[in-house]
């Protein structure tokens, strides 16, 4: 059991309703400061295949709960979140480095609106009814089975929910896998649906390093479905562990999404929603990393966008002035000053940052923009994944759409324009899963998510998470041979 603030956290797995240990344990060391905050329970197959074995004989009689009753739960447990939201909060951020400010006022309550949202999508869900030549078919959504669902560290419990919520509407029963530089949240997630009063075994924890838990947890036989957001080269692994046993899987991946300013833009608009890339360290997949700015307003641009960068408290995310806290590891940082030595050393400049704030300690790495790398260059066709931005300029609009549409990922887009028909023009070429039009990270759970290339397979939201959760099935009706 650990103590984070003046919460206790467990830090064994969560398996058909009990705690259960593993003989070994991994660190869990705060971004904050460096500290050992909970010796976590390591799993591997053997858990893995336990917890699959719980949820597989919990399915069943969850699959059969009546809408109404699954509804029900799932607000139960948006209460549970609600009534300890500053519990969560705190503890995400002493986990993950993210701004306490962010967890409080938006993170922990959209958790909770994630289970509010799909309890009631599942009161909506119709039952499509049509004629055939005077045959009637019927669509049903029949829950699918156990689902691995694999999360990242970035926003640990906001996006795990997005996944255990609709899997929990559809009927299914949930293995998470939470990641292990940030496990925490889900263990007090797994306290919060005991109290809510879910069945045992309807919800599972499996906590500990992703090639030791993860990989076995996702090539289960008994796994019917498979959800995961994190990076390429995992999404790789699991994809071929799926391939094994043709499993159905939900793939939300990375992205080096741009953000482009046209000269007929609100120029101070368009500053904000740059300086806005450097939300939670630039630790988001829909980051738009790199700045497209026409170049007749490239100067102006630039100058406006370092002085708003300047006026961004870096330090401590339990302080809620702070605007960037840590990046989420060492080892992360490492890779993100990687990126942008190896940047410098081929010919880009930084404007702002290029290296940690050794002032603040080894974690927090300054916001950086660099101006004057090469459109084949790492750092502007690669994820960083950290406070690291790139400005390339454009001429025309062709040029434009030309470079957003330049790298192997296709997540989102963000334009600044005063021009509708432009805005339009330039949308239908984009190739992206969100634009955003003078605007960023406005998110409706209605709405699909997802990426196109190899920033995704799949969408999340609405309708779609239900498709995905679901074994959709249709059954057509002779309008006659009843007996009586
Ligand atoms: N939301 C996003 O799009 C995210 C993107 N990333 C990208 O990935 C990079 C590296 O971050 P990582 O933490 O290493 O991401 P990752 O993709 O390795 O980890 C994500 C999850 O996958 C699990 N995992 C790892 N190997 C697995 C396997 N073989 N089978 C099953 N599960 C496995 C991990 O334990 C973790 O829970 C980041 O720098 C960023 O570029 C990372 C996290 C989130
Ligand atoms: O908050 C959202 O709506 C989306 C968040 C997505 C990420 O932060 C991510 O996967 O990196």
């Amino acid at each position: 059991m650990a103590t984070v603030g003046d919460v206790t956290v467990q830090e064994d797995h969560w398996i058909g309703g009990e705690r259960v240990s593993s003989p070994a344990t991994f660190d869990d060391v705060s971004p904050i400061d460096g500290q050992v905050i909970a010796r976590v329970a390591r799993g591997g197959a053997k858990e893995a295949d336990e917890a699959v074995r719980a949820a597989t004989k919990a399915f069943p009689a969850w699959a059969r709960t009546s809408r109404e009753e699954r509804a029900r739960l799932l607000h139960a447990i948006a209460d549970g979140v609600e009534k300890r939201l500053d519990q969560l909060a705190i503890v995400e951020t002493t986990d993950n480095g993210a701004l306490l400010r962010s967890h409080l006022r938006g993170v922990m309550p959209r958790v909770a609106h994630n289970f509010r949202f799909f309890a009631d999508w599942l009161l909506g869900l119709g039952h499509d009814d049509f004629e055939t030549r005077g045959h009637r078919n019927h669509v049903s959504w029949d829950p699918a089975g156990v689902c691995a669902l694999i999360t990242p560290w970035n926003a640990p419990l906001m996006l795990a929910t997005w996944k255990i919520a609709p899997a929990l509407a559809a009927g299914d029963t949930v293995v998470l896998k939470p990641a292990e530089w940030s496990p925490l949240t889900a263990s007090l997630l797994a306290e919060i649906t005991a109290e809510a009063g879910l069945p045992d075994g309807v919800f599972n924890v499996v906590q500990g390093y992703g090639e030791e838990v993860g990989a076995p947890l996702v090539a289960h036989p008994d796994v019917r479905r498979i959800s995961f957001t994190g990076s390429v080269p995992t999404a790789r692994h699991i994809a071929r562990a799926a391939a094994a046993n043709l499993t159905p899987l939900s793939l939300e991946l990375g992205g080096k999404s741009p953000l482009i300013v046209f000269a007929d833009a609100d120029l101070d608009l368009a500053v904000n929603l740059a300086v806005e890339q450097y939300d939670n360290a630039g630790q988001v997949c829909l980051a738009g990393t790199r700045l497209l700015v026409e170049e007749s307003v490239a100067a102006e641009f630039t100058e406006r966008f370092v002085a708003k960068a300047a006026t961004l408290r870096q330090g401590d995310p339990r302080d809620l002035a702070t605007d960037i806290g840590p990046n989420i590891h060492r080892e992360h940082v490492e890779r993100i000053d990687g990126f942008v030595q190896r940047a410098i050393a081929a010919g880009a400049t930084p404007v702002i940052g290029g290296g940690p704030n050794t002032d603040l300690g080894g974690l927090y790495y300054r916001p950086t923009l660099f101006t004057g790398a090469a459109a084949d260059s790492e750092i502007v066709n690669e994820e960083v994944f950290g406070p690291v931005l790139t400005l390339q300029t454009f001429r025309t609009e062709e040029e434009a759409v030309e470079m957003a549409n330049s790298t192997r990922f296709g997540l989102a887009a963000t334009l600044a324009t005063g021009s509708r028909e432009r805005a339009d023009r330039v949308t239908e070429r984009l190739v992206a899963g969100t634009v955003w039009v003078n605007c960023f990270f406005v998110r409706d759970l209605q709405a699909p998510f997802g990426g196109a290339r190899q920033s995704g397979v799949g969408r999340e939201g609405g309708d779609w998470s239900f498709d995905f959760y679901c074994d959709v099935k249709n059954t057509v009706t002779a309008p006659g041979g009843w007996n009586g």
